[in-house]
C-alpha cells in the first residue's frame, strides 16, 4: 500500500517541507531571516517551548485529539505509551495520512460532506487537521469558513458531533456560574476567545445557537493563518435565545428555545462574561467578538475596548482589509483615497467601519474631516442616508447628506458619480448590469466590491464585475469566487476578507499581552497588507495577496502591533523581546507531530542574555 501511495507523497513532501522552510524577507529589516543561520536556529530552538510528556496513555491518548497520531505513533511510542496492539501493525508518516485525508475529500459528494469529514478529524487528530488545512489552505479554506461555515451553521443541529466550544446562557447569569462554565473547559491557558450571540451569522441572519460554528472556524483560522496553539483558543456562544421562528420550532434545534432576551438582562449577560473571561484568564486574554447583531455590535464595543482587551472583527477587521485593498488599488489608479469619492450600499457595522477609517485614512493624507466625511455616501435598507432620516443613528449624523431622499442605488451612484462602490448590505445581485456599467462608464478602473457572506449573498459575482467592465474592475468579494478568462486574459478575484486581518492582530495582542487593542492598530494592519500586495498579484487583477501568504503577513502585522504597542504602553510582556520576529516564529503552533516521550532541554546560562522572556512551558515540541 505504501509503495503504491509512496511517489505521490514523495512528491508532495517535498513541495510541502519547501512551503515550511522558514526562510522570509522580514518586513523592515535588513537582514533574511532564515533557520540556515545556525545562530538564529540556536535562539529559536532554545526558545521553543519545552517539551512535556502528556500524562496519557492507551486509549485515553488516542482519544485526545490534541495528542493522538493515529497510526503515525512509532513502535517505541506504542510501546511506551501502551498503544501497542490497539492500532494496525503498518506505520504512517503525516504526510501520508494527509494525503489519504485529502483524497478522500476531494472524492465527497458536496462541500457540507467535506466540512462534516474535517470537523470529524478536527475531533480525531488536531495536529493532522491543521496539516491537512494549512497544506491546502485555498482548497479548504472555502470549506471551514466562508461559504461552507454558513451552510453548516444553518444545519448545525443535524451535524453536531461533539463539543467545540462553551456555552453560556441567561440561565447562568452571574459571574461565579460563567467562572464555572470555564473551568469545565479542559484547557485553562486560554489567551483568546471569539465570542457571537448568533444575531448576525455572515449574511444569514439569526442563527441562534447554531452560530457556534463561525467562532470554530475563526479560530481554526488563528491557528491555520497565525499559528496561535490551538490550545490557547476558545469558541463561545452566549446563548439569549433566538428569535428565528423556523429554529424555535425545529426539533434539532440546539440552543434555549426563548425568543432574544433585550436590554438590561442582556448587558448584563454581556457584562458577566467579560468579567468571568478577566477573572479566569487574566486581563490580557483577547476576546473577539464576531457577528453580533446591528443593535449591539457597536454598542458592545463602544462599552467594552477601554477596559478590556477585545475587538469587533466585523467592524474593526473588517474595516482593515477593505482599506487596504483600497490602498492598494490606489497603486493602479494613481489616486489617494482622499481623491475618491465612496458609495456605500449597507450601513451597518461593516460599512460605517470601513467608512469611518477611510475617514481616518483622507485624513491622514492630509483632508480636514469635513471633507472626508463629504466624500463618503451611506446607502441603507431605508434608502441614502440624508440630513431629512428621522432617529438618524448618531454614527451616521456626519455621512448625512444634503440630498434628495431615494432607495435606488443606481440613481445615488449616477449622482455621486464614485469611484468606489463598495457593498455589505447582504442583498445578492444588488449591483445590478447597469450599475456596474455606469461604474465602468465613470472610471477607467472602477473599484467594486461585493463583500457580504456568503456567496449567495454576494452584491455580484466576480464574473459579472470582470465581464462588464471587460477586466478593467478591481474587484473583491467577501466569499471566494473562481478564476475567470476575459478576451484569453486569466483574471484570479481577490477575497476582501477580514482574515487577512485578525489572525495576525491576534497573534500580537497575544503574544504581547495587550491591555486594549486601538483603532490606531487596524489602520497599521491595514497598510501591513497594502504593502504586502505584488505586482505579480496586479498582473491577474487581484489587489489582496495570495491566501497562503497570510501566514507570513500575520507575523509582519504582529510584528507592527508589538512596536507601536511598546511605544503606547499597551503591551505588558516584559522583559520586550528584542528581536520580535525570533520571538513570534518561536512561540507559534508546529503542524508537525510532536514527541511525546520526553527529554529535557538545560538551558545554558549563557542563552538567556538575549532580552528574551523567560520560555513558558507547554506542550508543543522543540524541532530539531
Ligand atoms: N468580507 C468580510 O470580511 C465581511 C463581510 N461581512 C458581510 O457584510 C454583510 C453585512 O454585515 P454587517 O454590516 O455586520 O451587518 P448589519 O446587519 O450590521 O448591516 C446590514 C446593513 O445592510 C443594510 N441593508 C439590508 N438590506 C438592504 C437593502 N435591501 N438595501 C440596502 N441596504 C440594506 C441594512 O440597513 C444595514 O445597514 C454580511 O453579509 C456580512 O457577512 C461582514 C463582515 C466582514
Ligand atoms: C467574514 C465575516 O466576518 C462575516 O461575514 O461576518
Ligand atoms: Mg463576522
Amino acid at each position: 500500500m505504501y509503495r503504491c501511495l509512496s511517489p505521490c507523497i514523495a512528491r508532495e513532501t517535498s513541495h510541502v517541507s519547501m512551503k515550511r522552510s522558514l526562510s522570509c524577507t522580514a518586513v523592515n529589516r535588513r537582514r533574511e531571516w532564515s533557520l540556515d543561520d545556525p545562530e538564529q536556529k540556536r535562539l529559536y530552538k532554545l526558545y521553543r517551548p519545552e517539551r512535556v510528556t502528556p500524562n496519557k496513555r492507551g486509549l485515553d491518548l488516542l482519544k485526545t485529539p490534541s495528542l493522538n497520531k493515529g497510526m503515525a505513533f512509532t513502535l517505541y511510542e506504542r510501546q511506551y505509551l501502551g498503544l501497542h496492539g490497539l492500532l494496525p501493525p503498518a506505520f504512517m508518516t503525516e504526510e501520508q495520512q494527509a494525503y489519504r485525508v485529502i483524497t478522500k475529500l476531494r472524492q465527497q459528494p458536496d462541500d457540507l460532506a467535506r466540512y462534516i469529514q474535517l470537523d470529524g478529524l478536527h475531533d480525531r487528530n488536531e495536529k493532522l487537521f491543521y496539516r491537512v488545512l494549512c497544506d491546502n489552505i485555498k482548497e479548504l479554506m472555502p470549506i471551514v469558513y466562508t461559504p461552507t461555515v454558513g451552510l453548516a451553521c444553518q444545519h448545525f443541529g443535524f451535524i453536531y458531533r461533539n463539543p467545540k466550544g462553551l456555552y453560556v446562557t441567561l440561565n447562568d447569569n452571574s459571574i461565579s456560574k460563567i467562572y464555572q462554565i470555564l473551568c469545565n473547559w479542559p484547557y485553562n491557558d486560554i489567551r483568546a476567545i471569539v465570542v457571537t450571540d448568533g444575531e448576525r451569522i455572515l449574511g444569514l441572519g439569526d442563527l441562534g445557537s447554531y452560530g457556534i460554528g463561525i467562532p470554530v472556524g475563526k479560530l481554526a483560522l488563528y491557528v491555520a493563518l497565525a499559528g496561535v496553539l490551538p490550545e490557547w483558543c476558545l469558541p463561545v456562544f452566549i446563548d439569549c435565545g433566538t428569535d428565528n421562528q423556523k429554529l424555535l420550532n425545529d426539533p434539532f434545534y440546539t440552543g434555549l428555545r426563548r425568543k432574544r432576551v433585550r436590554g438590561e438582562e442582556y448587558d448584563r449577560l454581556m457584562d458577566n462574561f467579560m468579567a468571568a473571561c478577566t477573572k479566569k484568564y487574566g486581563q490580557t486574554c483577547l476576546i473577539q467578538f464576531e457577528d453580533f447583531g446591528n443593535r449591539d455590535a457597536y454598542r458592545l464595543l463602544d462599552r467594552y475596548k477601554n477596559n478590556y482587551c477585545m475587538f469587533n472583527d466585523d467592524i474593526q477587521g473588517t474595516a482593515a482589509v477593505v482599506v487596504a485593498g483600497l490602498l492598494a488599488a490606489s497603486r493602479i489608479t494613481k489616486k489617494k483615497l482622499s481623491d475618491e469619492k465612496f458609495v456605500f450600499l449597507g450601513a451597518g457595522g461593516a460599512a460605517t467601519g470601513i467608512a469611518e477609517m477611510i475617514i481616518r485614512q483622507m485624513e491622514s493624507e492630509g483632508l480636514s474631516t469635513a471633507d472626508a466625511y463629504a466624500r463618503i455616501y451611506l446607502v441603507d435598507i431605508d434608502g441614502l442616508i440624508t440630513k431629512n432620516r428621522r432617529n438618524l443613528d448618531p454614527r451616521h449624523e456626519p455621512f448625512a447628506k444634503d440630498a434628495k431622499d431615494t432607495k435606488d442605488l443606481l440613481e445615488v451612484v449616477k449622482m455621486v458619480k464614485p469611484g468606489a462602490l463598495i457593498g455589505a448590505s447582504t442583498v445578492r445581485g444588488a449591483f445590478t448590469n447597469e450599475i456596474i456599467k455606469y461604474m465602468s462608464e465613470i472610471n477607467p478602473r472602477p473599484i467594486i466590491f461585493a463583500l457580504s457572506n456568503p456567496t449567495s449573498k454576494a452584491e455580484c459575482t466576480a464574473e459579472d464585475a470582470y465581464t462588464i467592465t471587460r477586466g478593467r474592475v478591481l474587484f473583491a468579494s467577501g466569499s471566494p469566487f473562481k478564476n475567470i478568462e476575459i478576451d484569453g486574459k486569466l483574471y484570479k478575484p481577490g477575497q476582501g476578507n477580514n482574515a487577512y486581518i485578525f489572525p495576525g492582530v491576534a497573534l500580537g495582542a497575544i503574544l504581547f499581552k495587550l491591555k486594549h487593542i486601538q483603532d490606531k492598530i487596524f489602520l497599521l494592519a491595514a497598510r501591513t497588507v497594502a504593502e504586502s500586495v505584488s505586482e505579480e498579484n496586479f498582473k491577474y487583477g487581484r489587489i489582496y495577496p495570495r491566501l497562503k501568504e497570510i501566514r507570513e503577513i500575520s507575523i509582519k502585522i504582529a510584528m507592527r502591533v508589538a512596536e507601536e504597542s511598546y511605544k503606547d504602553g499597551s503591551a505588558t510582556l516584559y522583559p520586550e523581546p528584542e528581536d520580535k520576529e525570533m520571538w513570534i516564529r518561536s512561540q507559534m503552533y508546529s503542524v508537525e507531530y510532536d514527541e511525546l516521550i520526553n527529554k529535557t532541554y538545560n538551558w545554558p546560562e549563557q542563552d538567556m542574555k538575549h532580552g528574551f522572556p523567560v520560555p513558558v512551558v507547554r506542550r508543543d515540541s522543540m524541532d530539531e
